[in-house]
């Protein structure tokens, strides 16, 4: 195992990495459970388990990134789940770094609730786990190569012309995390939410929401709650609030 320590007046994340386990998330959920502090990061060369949202599994070959992180809660931070908004404007603010003469006509969009699109394809994947007063995030990012699906299409960065090596990409990454983080705790979900806006699907779109029961609710983007969940305006000029669903542009 080696630990890469970033420590100064600024930066404070620690990153571990390893050859190989079963899931970064899982094992973060025990290191919370152990004590861990905020500001551990946990990467893993290639998963044999990795985690996706909605019970799903996230392949996990050499060569894309996966990792994650802990944010231990404090009375006075916003919700929770508005972690998953932090985590998706911070890496999509180092994608775009690494994409600097990026002209695509798709852009990177953030996808509700933390999925970044490359035109109009999956670069990336979010999963927030709890464990007491810890929220476990675990990253993974389609670096060198994607997996080849009809009805979810993906992509990676190497598809685009840069393949960045994960422990670089990472350690920008966890940079950007500490001080989207920081903003988060010390002016509260405002901001956050204005950089989220900016750089998801414009208000207007066209979504579905696939709920967990199974069913189906097509609506316009109308914008996040005060915690972060999903504002549809459906056809009959309802809005509904979403907490939890798979989000498809249609
Ligand atoms: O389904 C998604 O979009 C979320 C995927 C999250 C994958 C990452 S890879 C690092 C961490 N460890 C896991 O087992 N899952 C997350």
């Amino acid at each position: 195992m080696d630990d890469d320590r970033r420590q100064g007046a600024v930066l404070t994340h620690i990153i571990r990495t390893v050859a190989e386990t079963g899931s970064t998330n899982a094992d973060m959920l025990m290191l919370a459970r152990g004590g861990a502090q905020e500001g551990l990061w946990l990467r893993a060369e290639r998963q044999t388990s990795g985690r996706g949202r909605q019970g799903r599994v996230w392949t996990s070959a050499e060569g894309n990134l996966y990792a994650s992180t802990l944010v231990r809660l404090r009375a006075i931070d916003p919700q929770a789940a508005t972690l998953a908004l932090v985590a998706a404007i911070a890496l999509e603010e180092v994608v775009r770094a690494y994409l600097p003469s990026f002209s695509l006509p798709g852009g990177t969009v953030i996808k509700w609730p933390n999925d970044l699109l490359l035109d109009g394809a999956k670069l990336s994947g979010i999963l927030l786990e709890r464990a007491d007063d810890a929220v476990v995030i675990g990253i993974g990012v389609n670096l060198a190569h994607h997996p080849e699906s009809l009805d979810r299409p993906a992509t990676s960065l190497a598809a685009h012309g840069v393949t960045p090596m994960p422990e670089d990409f990472l350690d920008t990454l966890a940079t950007a995390f500490e001080r989207w983080l920081a903003i988060w705790r010390n002016e509260g979900l405002a901001p956050i939410r204005a950089r989220w806006l900016d750089r998801a699907h414009p208000v207007g779109t066209a979504l579905t929401a696939r709920l967990p029961d199974g069913s189906a609710i097509d609506g316009l983007f109308a914008g996040l709650d005060s915690e972060g969940a999903l504002i549809l305006r459906l056809a009959d000029g309802t809005s509904r609030v979403i907490h939890a669903a798979d989000v498809f542009l249609i």
